[in-house]
């Protein structure tokens, strides 16, 4: 494994673990969506740029029955705590009524984003909406949001990497890593 960042008091999950975590969850959807003639992915970005990429390419489906969007939300600007408002910086390029939808998001802490995120997209009529979330904090959820997949159940600590940033920083971490509480508590 590379030199673990300074500012990492702990790896929880190596690139190893995520990649077999990500490819079990990659099989389960091929398995549970084989009838699926229009299945979108939906990744909420910045987040989840990471588990989306992989997760696309451990799903084993027909090229054509498969498609991809985006959305950019931000709940936490630079703060650790959600602000409970949901801001959408992008909306989706497509039309999602009618079609399988599964929303890619890299982490559930309080549930307010997912929970928005379900509700708003649910509203746009697809044929079946559930959620792929990586990682989720059990103790800190404030809404009950249903998650179909769900990489690593996790303590309530400050997560970075593989996506997951502490004020815009340490996205690029190949690895799931605690944050010292020094670096964001005065
Ligand atoms: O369950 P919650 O308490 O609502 O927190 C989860 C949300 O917080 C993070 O987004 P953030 O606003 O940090 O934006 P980012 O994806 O660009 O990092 C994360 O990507 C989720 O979308
Ligand atoms: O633990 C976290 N890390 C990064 N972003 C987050 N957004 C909610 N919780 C977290």
């Amino acid at each position: 494994m590379s030199e673990i960042h300074p500012n990492v008091k702990r790896v929880l999950y190596s690139a190893d673990d995520i990649k077999n975590r990500v490819q079990e969850i990659g099989k389960q959807i091929t398995n549970d969506y084989k009838d699926s003639k229009d299945l979108v992915l939906i990744g909420i970005l910045k987040g989840s740029f990471m588990f989306m990429s992989d997760l696309v390419r451990s799903i084993n489906l027909p090229k054509t029955n498969v498609t991809l969007d985006f959305m950019a939300i931000s709940s936490y600007g630079h703060s650790t705590n959600s602000s409970g408002v949901v801001r959408i910086l992008m909306d989706l390029k497509s039309n999602i009524e009618g079609k399988d939808v599964i929303i890619v998001e890299d982490i559930i802490d309080s549930g307010l984003t997912l929970n928005h995120l379900v509700e708003l997209l649910g509203s746009r009529k697809p044929n079946s909406l559930h959620t792929a979330v990586l990682l989720r904090k059990k103790d800190g959820i404030k809404i009950d949001v249903p998650c179909r997949y769900i990489g690593f159940d996790i303590p309530m600590v400050f997560i970075i990497g593989y996506g997951l940033d502490f004020a815009e920083n340490y996205r690029e971490l190949p690895y799931l890593g605690e944050l010292r509480e020094e670096c964001y508590k005065k």
